[in-house]
């Protein structure tokens, strides 16, 4: 039925759609129940399929006819599968918390809300979390777009025997809030070290002199401005909100463009998605040319590097290993063969998984 511009006829068409979505939607959660139990009859304990969520959303996105936004549909439909998925068997996923962090909203962007979302206090713990069977999957930030890499956790992800099973990429955006103190009443400012790096021309700009008290975490920061009256904090929104704190300065970001990436840790091996990436550790021998020799198979075989970070060896002094990110799945024909040249001609490899890349 085509709408008129009478607002009552567009509303009765929008409850006869609406009615038509909640059939849909029902249907759609009948068959991930079945689902389930095919998966469950099978011996299947592999509930959650990022490469199958990962192909859901781009074919979804590809699909939208708008006027919607791609990443509101991405969003919507992110929730529908969280939601079926639930049903199916409910998921644990541990973060970095407390409550109110980027990283929680980064295990919200990946994972919908239909999951229970365990905080732990520190990035070690959400690999103890995980490693130790208390939750499913992990989400721990890895890089950030003006800081660069999350030093621990590429360090943890050496050693526990964890797999990487997706990645997520957040816009980063701070603000500064308070529980009601203007910006020229501010005494201190409770900021984690990463943050105030992040926004460091902005606060010499419009709050020079105040003092900058170190956080452990954006949450926490918004906690103690809570707490106190004459203190404004950085932080995420969604602190904010939990803490009862107002918006002084929205986006005080310095760079726009700001953005995380998260890894998603858990046991499984995620299968290829069809856009997909490899990520590595390869060390070799300490000698000139040893990296060159090292990546040539790469290079041969036409496969794109998105990474490359390297970090003390810890072994021996002066001794690193390489963390590469590649564009392709590991399974792959040419770079499952690429991969045995230069583990061949690595002192030390390892695959730390394949994964979809970050989808929206
Ligand atoms: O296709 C599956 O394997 C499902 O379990 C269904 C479904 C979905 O709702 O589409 C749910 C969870 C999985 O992570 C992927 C997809």
């Amino acid at each position: 039925m085509k709408a008129t511009g009478d607002l009552a006829a567009l509303r009765t068409a929008i409850d006869a759609l609406d009615s038509d979505l909640m059939r849909l939607l029902s249907q759609r959660a009948g068959l991930a129940l079945e689902v389930g139990k095919v998966k469950r009859a099978a011996g299947d304990t592999q509930f959650y399929r990022p490469e199958r969520e990962a192909a859901i959303l781009r074919r979804i996105m590809a699909e939208n006819p708008g006027p919607l936004a791609k990443d509101t549909v991405a969003f919507l439909f992110r929730e529908i599968i969280s939601a079926c998925l639930a049903l199916e068997s409910p998921l644990r996923v541990a973060y970095l918390g407390p409550a109110g962090t980027f990283s929680q909203m980064a295990a919200q962007k990946h994972f919908g809300t239909a999951v229970e979302l365990q905080p732990g206090a520190n990035i070690a713990e959400i690999f103890r979390l995980v490693d130790g069977g208390q939750a499913h999957f992990g989400v721990v930030p890895v890089e950030n777009s003006s800081e660069g890499s999350v030093n621990q956790t590429l360090d943890l992800l050496l050693d526990y025997p964890l797999r990487i099973c997706g990645e997520v990429q957040l816009r980063v955006v701070h603000n500064l809030v308070s529980s009601g103190a203007p910006l020229v009443a501010l005494q201190r400012i409770h900021v984690h070290y990463q943050t105030r790096a992040q926004c460091r021309e902005w606060l010499a700009d419009h709050l020079p002199g105040v003092e900058l008290v170190d956080a452990p975490s954006n949450a926490v920061a918004a906690q103690r401005a809570a707490a106190d009256p004459a203190s404004g904090a950085i932080s995420t929104h969604i602190a904010a909100e939990l803490h009862g704190l107002q918006t002084l300065a929205a986006g005080i970001e310095d760079n726009p463009e700001n953005t995380t990436r998260f890894l998603v840790i858990g046991s499984m091996e995620t299968q290829p998605s069809g856009a997909d990436k490899t990520s590595l550790v390869v060390a070799g021998p300490n000698r000139p040319g040893s990296l060159h020799a090292l990546l040539s198979p790469l290079a041969a075989a036409g496969i794109s590097l998105t990474r490359i970070e390297s970090r003390p060896a810890r072994s021996a002094i002066w001794e690193y290993v390489f963390y590469l990110d590649l564009q392709g799945h590991c399974q792959d024909a040419p770079i499952a063969a690429a991969l045995r040249e230069l583990a061949d001609r690595a002192s030390f490899y390892r695959c730390l998984g394949a994964y979809p890349k970050a989808v929206y």
